[in-house]
């Protein structure tokens, strides 16, 4: 019995989202890999299910798991796809979004580029998390980097090249992060602009990373880096960032949808 996805991007960060409103699919973490593979699976950065919403006025309930199998509490540019799949199947330019990291409302423009709410950021060492009671302004690696939550554990290095790109793995298993980290490296270029890699969790390096960029921006507004409107220029495209008055971060920028399949999920190791 073949199974439809969808394959979509967010500025070359890219996913294969099955839509299980209708019905479970049998998606173990084994499976997830599987069909996340780029040579023998159908390929992507992140896996994405969509679930009835049971949260109060939200339309959808998302999960992302990264190509390693494990779950993520929040995927940007993912969110910003559904939010358009949304709109593309009711028409609906509003959709909100429910995560494991909160409700998130989104907005597509006139002009197709969707804003989500990211939600609020949260920097203290427990809710990242860190392993001991640490400043999150500057953790004790080398580099000194700084760490955030957005539904999902980032630490953001502030770097003058990419040299340390390399070094990515590493630093998502060092002992400091217990459910490892997204490793972002980013090079302040002004007060309202920034280029940022990311080394993903679980995924490695991708051409781009919505939660990455909010965390990068939210570290560097709290370093006195950048202002609290930021444009972030990663491999894939441009993301706008504002970290909002109200303590919520917006993200904006493209979602593509690339095609629709088919896939024999029982081909599939379970
Ligand atoms: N690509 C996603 C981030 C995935 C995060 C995932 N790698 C994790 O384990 O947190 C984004 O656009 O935010």
């Amino acid at each position: 019995m073949l199974t439809s996805f969808y394959k979509m991007h967010g500025l070359g960060n890219d996913f294969v989202i099955f839509d299980e409103r209708t019905g479970h699919l049998p998606l173990t973490p084994v499976r997830i890999a599987a069909l996340a593979h780029r040579r023998r699976g159908i390929g992507c950065d992140q896996l994405v299910t969509l679930r009835p919403a049971c949260a109060e006025g939200a339309d959808v309930f998302v999960r992302f798991f990264n190509p390693d199998g494990s779950e993520a509490g929040a995927c940007g540019n993912a969110s910003r796809c559904v939010a358009d799949l949304i709109w593309r199947q009711t028409g609906n330019r509003t959709p909100v979004l429910q995560t494991r990291a909160g409700c998130l409302p989104a907005n597509i423009a006139p002009d197709g580029l969707v804003t989500v709410d990211m939600g609020e950021p949260q920097t203290q060492w427990q809710q990242i998390p860190l392993s001991d009671p640490l400043d999150t302004l500057s953790l004790p690696l080398v580099g000194s980097p700084a760490a955030v939550s957005m539904g999902n554990p980032h630490a953001t290095f502030f770097v003058d090249d990419f040299s340390m790109l390399s070094q990515g793995s590493a630093l998502e298993h060092d002992p400091l992060f217990p459910d490892r980290a997204n490793i972002g490296f980013a090079l302040v270029e002004n007060p309202t602009r920034m280029r940022l890699k990311v080394h993903e969790r679980g995924a490695g390096v991708t051409e781009a990373c919505g939660s990455g960029a909010c965390a990068a921006v939210v570290n560097a507004v709290r370093r006195g880096l950048v202002e609290r409107i930021c444009e972030v220029e990663l491999d894939g495209g441009v993301l706008r960032i504002e970290w909002a008055a109200n303590n919520h971060v917006l993200m904006t920028g493209s979602a593509t949808m690339a095609f629709e399949g088919t896939v024999d999920l029982a081909a599939y190791a379970s």
